[in-house]
């Protein structure tokens, strides 16, 4: 007797040998093999220009692959390669810095604007007549869970960049997405901004939501991170659980410098060499 098995849920975020090109001297990403389950905290990390932001855009479609020859897709989102961003924002939430330059742009958004936007993935105020009850409690609902409930009112242009973080955050969670995609979601906060909004990433990853990081801070490595992707110049130098990723080795090499990961609270990039009495 043959069991039907249930299906294993599609992977995340896909990509076979994907490429793409940005008019450099190499492609900016070049031939990635990647396959991130659902369910497994993964950090892509890498120096700059090692294709961190193109790998983003690539998710979001503002950039595409090269076609494969035999029409194969190079990139998969949740098993769809022909995934529409706005449909996929109830599974798969993203917070880039790039999102954040845009919003804080418009100086006529209030907070709940911010975060009511992403019912339509747009950057202006739902218009009245699109905002129900319901939306306005699962607003509310993702300011609390990005601790974020006491900022209503203000208008995002004025938020310090740990509060918009709250805010932006709270956008990405409004449909309660099984993952986050973050691009360094620490960058700019100060020691003590950064610390409550990874406490904040950590809880959430506690409560069930994937977390996709695409970062060069080693602090950003919270201890739910078990995987890691390390990325040179558009190419995948290594592909593992974390212990095995964040050798000097492969820092080294991935980096262009002697380095090394003291994975304390937070981790923190060593590199070797520089001390006063080297
Ligand atoms: N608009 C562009 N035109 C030409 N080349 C570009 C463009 N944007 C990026 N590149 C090149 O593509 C490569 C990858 O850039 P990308 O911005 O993805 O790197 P990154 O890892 O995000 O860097 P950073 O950490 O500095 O943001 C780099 O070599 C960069 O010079």
């Amino acid at each position: 007797m043959t069991v039907d098995r249930p299906a294993a849920p599609p992977p995340l975020i896909e990509l076979d040998a994907a490429s793409v090109l940005r008019g450099g001297a190499r492609p900016a990403l070049d031939g990635v093999n990647l396959r991130l389950p659902q369910g497994r905290h993964t950090a892509i990390l890498g120096p700059n220009g090692c294709g961190k932001s193109t790998f983003i855009q690539l998710i979001t479609r503002q950039l595409y692959p090269m076609a494969h020859a035999d029409g194969r897709p190079a990139v998969r989102i949740l098993g769809e390669h022909l995934w529409d961003v706005r449909a996929i924002r109830s599974r798969l939430g993203i917070v880039t810095g790039a999102m954040h330059d845009d919003l804080a742009s418009l100086p006529e958004l209030a907070v709940e604007d911010v975060v009511l936007g992403a019912f339509d993935a747009r950057l202006a105020p739902l218009p009245e007549d699109e905002v129900s009850g319901e939306k306005l409690a699962q607003a509310q609902a993702a300011l609390a869970r990005a601790d974020g409930a006491h900022l209503t009112g203000r208008m995002y242009a004025t938020l310090s960049t740990g509060e918009a973080r709250r805010v932006l955050l709270a956008r990405a969670l409004v449909h309660a997405p099984m993952a986050l995609l973050l691009d360094e979601p620490a960058a700019g906060l100060d020691v003590v901004a950064r610390d409550h909004l990874l406490r904040t990433l950590r809880r959430l990853a506690h409560e069930g939501v994937t977390l996709v990081l695409v970062t060069h801070h080693a602090e950003e490595l919270v201890p739910e991170i078990g995987h890691v992707v390390l990325l040179r110049e558009g190419r995948v130098v290594a592909d593992a659980p974390r212990a095995q990723a964040l050798v000097p080795d492969l820092l080294s090499r991935t980096f262009g410098a002697p380095l090394r990961l003291v994975d304390g609270d937070p981790p923190a990039f060593v590199l070797e060499g520089t001390s006063d009495d080297a």
